[in-house]
């Protein structure tokens, strides 16, 4: 791909939406040589579980019913299954209860669309839309939930692809967009709805969406969906709602982190269910060449500028740049752009037309550096981003795991720099750790640092550190008002056109930029 670096869109340039005609092109955008996979394929699998069916090594082994589903599978190229598509395929298609952890860009939304789709075509009987007085109710057979709108989006669109001339119809559902639109394709029927929490609940609670017969469910980044921030709103559909209980539905949960007491809740969700593990739970793919610098903060825009310049120079792809603040995202974009590079800024603020531009022109090369705050963190798959940069370092390590697993992906190398201060000192155990198990070359000043945030705490675990400080109410604190909060549009739902906060921790935490932040 060629990058314009410094090249200017044309005038008034708005990136296209893609539209269901493209689907056909886009199985063209995936080219991965096999060569690049080698590295990801000897990822070993542990099981947990009563009777565990063996894992398979080729898709025709998985014997999909659905021929359609087999020709999307060679349309995509995807030649082999990825190590967690072996193991957790063969465990959804006998209908056994799933959770599954496996590194960032290893093929997890392939894993859980695949046999949610080979179900629905299978099964006849499915009645997807009822017409009742006040408008028509939509009863999905499967649901997959995702913490945010871009990630939902991917999702629709990957399922969308999946089941191309399959006949299964999948919608989207997510806040921050219209909801008449999104009414009209649910009144169209639904098999598979892919849907953030927020708005779901308001569907639920508009009667749009019955989630009665629902006998698939998954969780994308299900630790996230459990977590404080989201775990209200997910009890409130899934044991809340009409959907039937487990054992009497499939759930699947998927993440490339699961922390201990967060495994432990997702059994409330699950029946008789079989755990895995591709890797080390949590850990980062050896795929990602991982960096870390110490930069005081006054030093940060210089050292970035030395970065791109080296990048420019390499002809190297995409760059993506975190942040812990999304007033630190306007900044950085507005000085960045002073500089004469193309950025944009992706952040919770920030209007979901403005999101999704910002993400488009970054996916495109038209601004080839993007700028985020957690919300771009997690499940993106965007081809090309060639390095990662974590200007500000997050407060929990598994955040980390996932914004550098923006690169990296599907086999491919990748590059991750992080910039570490003495701010950072309560992340550093978690950092070693991690770096050592991706057989990284740890610096010896960080792996000091290491020994004393052990000794300055006990936090004698990224999993204790994750325990101690993932949490919505502990970013407020430190942060104040204008703290990029890890979560989407679950806290506020609008009824009658009010917005309201639904949750406890919401007001709390985030004060008033709250119900501007999650726009509804
Ligand atoms: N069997 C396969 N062969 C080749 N490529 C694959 C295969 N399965 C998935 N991919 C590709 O790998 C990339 C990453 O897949 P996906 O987004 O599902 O990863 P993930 O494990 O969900 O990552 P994350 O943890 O970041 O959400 C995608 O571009 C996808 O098309």
């Amino acid at each position: 791909m060629s990058t314009p670096w410094f090249a200017d869109p044309a005038p008034g340039y708005v990136p296209p939406h893609a539209t269901c005609s493209e689907l056909s092109d886009k199985f063209d955008e995936l080219d991965i040589g096999e060569d690049e996979k080698g590295s990801y394929e000897s990822v070993p699998v542990e099981a947990e579980g009563v009777d565990i069916p063996p894992p398979v090594t080729s898709f025709q082994e998985m014997r999909f019913s659905a021929t359609s589903l087999n020709d999307n599978i060679r349309r995509c190229n995807y030649v082999k299954p990825t190590p967690i598509q072996s193991h957790a395929i063969p465990v959804a298609m006998i209908g056994r209860d799933l959770m599954a952890c496996a590194q960032t860009g290893s093929g997890k939304t392939a894993a859980f669309c695949f046999p949610i789709i080979n179900a629905i075509v299978v099964d006849k009987t499915r009645i997807t839309i009822r017409r009742v007085s006040g408008g028509a109710t939509a009863f999905p057979v499967a649901l997959i939930l995702a913490p945010t709108r871009e990630l939902s989006c991917q999702i629709d669109e990957e399922a969308k692809k999946f089941s191309y001339q399959t006949g299964v119809k999948v919608v989207v559902a997510y806040g921050g967009a219209p909801i008449f639109q999104q009414l009209q394709n649910l009144a169209r029927g639904v098999d598979i709805l892919v849907a953030t929490p927020g708005r779901l609940v308001d569907l639920i609670e508009r009667r749009r969406v019955s989630l009665k017969n629902i006998k698939y469910l998954a969780l994308d980044e299900a630790d996230r969906m459990l977590d404080m921030g989201f775990e209200r709103q997910v009890r409130r559909i899934v044991q809340q709602s009409e959907m039937p209980p487990p054992g009497a539905r499939q759930t699947m949960l998927f993440s490339a982190t699961f922390p201990a007491e967060i495994k432990r809740l997702a059994s409330d969700f699950l029946s008789n269910y079989i755990f895995l593990a591709a890797g080390k739970v949590g850990s980062s793919t050896a795929l990602i060449v991982q960096r870390v610098e110490y930069v005081p903060d006054m030093k940060k825009r210089e050292y970035l500028i030395n970065l791109l310049t080296s990048q420019i120079t390499e002809g190297a792809g995409l760059m993506l740049i975190f942040v812990e603040t999304k007033r630190g995202a306007d900044a950085l974009e507005r000085w960045l752009c002073r500089q004469g590079y193309r950025s944009a800024a992706i952040h919770g603020d920030k209007v979901q037309v403005e999101r999704e531009r910002a993400l488009r022109s970054f996916r495109l090369g038209y601004t080839p550096i993007l700028i985020a705050t957690n919300v771009a963190a997690r499940g993106l798959d965007i081809p090309h981003v060639a390095h990662v940069i974590n200007f500000d370092l997050p407060r929990a390590i598994d955040d980390y795991v996932h914004r550098i697993g923006r690169t990296g992906r599907a086999g491919k190398s990748g590059l991750a720099t992080a910039f570490f201060n003495d701010k950072n000192l309560p992340i550093a155990k978690g950092l070693a750790e991690l770096m050592q198990e991706a057989n990284q070359q740890v610096p010896t000043w960080l792996a000091e640092y290491a020994q004393r945030s052990c000794e300055g705490s006990n936090r004698s675990s990224r999993h204790d550190y994750y325990r101690n400080n993932g949490f919505v109410d502990d970013y407020s604190s430190q942060y104040g008002t204008s703290m990029e909060s890890p979560y989407d549009d679950h806290f506020a739902s609008s009824s009658g056109g009010a917005t309201t906060l639904n949750s406890p921790y919401a007001a709390d935490s985030y004060g008033e930029v709250t119900a501007s932040g999650w726009d509804y």
